[in-house]
């Protein structure tokens, strides 16, 4: 799979229409950031695809074939992982954690250099045996990150991925992003911060009224430049 085409998503909860027949193609090595206001229904649109709530409609086309909801379930059980806004680690310290993702088949030698590898690759050497639930916010999810480096799912959906953290730790989890992104990982992101993911971001989408469009970047300028009261225009070149 290098892109899924996902089409004709509807959800509702109780006789509520929260996703309205919504399209959208995730890449591998690419980012799709997704913004839309409080109860538009990212969260509902990302527990569909990380294949924990069965939606009211769903197609999505991998290139070859035509995948329902349960077969794309069954395809991709493995290969999409969903880190919620507080990602869940077991008590027990940061290598238990990452030991916990490797597959049962890797034996004990592999085991110890590939958590190694990742304890190096997110920068948390001098936490290996600290316990998970002592971390603060930004190294929680360095190592929730890390996890997922182990596991290389194909698609990693994170709700929130930064929030409640200090700008040296979002820059650290972005970096860590851009890196499984470039490694070839699609990435598909739900936040009310567009601004801090501008770097990382191929694709963004806005969810409203249960629709997804595009924000180009000329309408995420528009958005952040304000536009000053006494412009000059030339006759005839504005609209009126
Ligand atoms: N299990 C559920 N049962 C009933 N209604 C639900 C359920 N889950 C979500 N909703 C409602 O569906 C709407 C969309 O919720 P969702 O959590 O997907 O929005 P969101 O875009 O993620 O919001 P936020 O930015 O606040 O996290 C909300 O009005 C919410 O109350």
């Amino acid at each position: 799979m290098n892109t899924l085409h996902f089409r004709q998503i509807h959800q509702y909860h109780g006789k509520r229409p929260i996703l309205n027949g919504l399209a959208l193609r995730l890449s591998q090595g690419e980012c799709c950031l997704l913004t839309g206001d409080n109860g538009a229904g990212k969260t509902t649109l990302l527990r569909i695809l990380g294949g924990f709530d069965p939606p009211k409609q769903f197609e999505a086309d991998t290139g070859f074939s035509l995948l329902n909801w349960s077969q794309y379930r069954k395809l991709l059980r493995d290969s999409v992982l969903y880190l919620h806004q507080q990602p869940y680690l077991f008590e027990g310290s940061v290598r238990d954690n990452l030991n916990y993702a490797l597959p049962r088949a890797v034996d004990k030698a592999q085991r110890q250099e590939r958590i190694r590898q990742a304890l190096q690759w997110a920068g948390l050497e001098h936490l290996a045996d600290t316990s998970a639930k002592t971390l603060s916010g930004g190294e929680y999810q360095r190592v929730a990150l890390a996890r997922a480096w182990l596991r290389q799912p194909r698609i990693l959906l994170l709700d929130e991925p930064t929030a409640n953290m200090d700008k040296d730790a979002r820059l650290r989890t972005i970096q860590l992003l851009r890196q499984l992104r470039d490694e070839g990982m699609a990435l598909l992101i739900a936040s009310h911060d567009p601004d801090y993911f501008s770097s990382l971001v191929n694709q963004h989408l806005h969810l409203q009224d249960g629709i997804l469009q595009t924000v180009t970047s000329a309408l995420r300028l528009a958005t952040i430049v304000p536009l000053t009261p006494h412009t000059h225009h030339h006759s005839g070149a504005g609209l009126s």
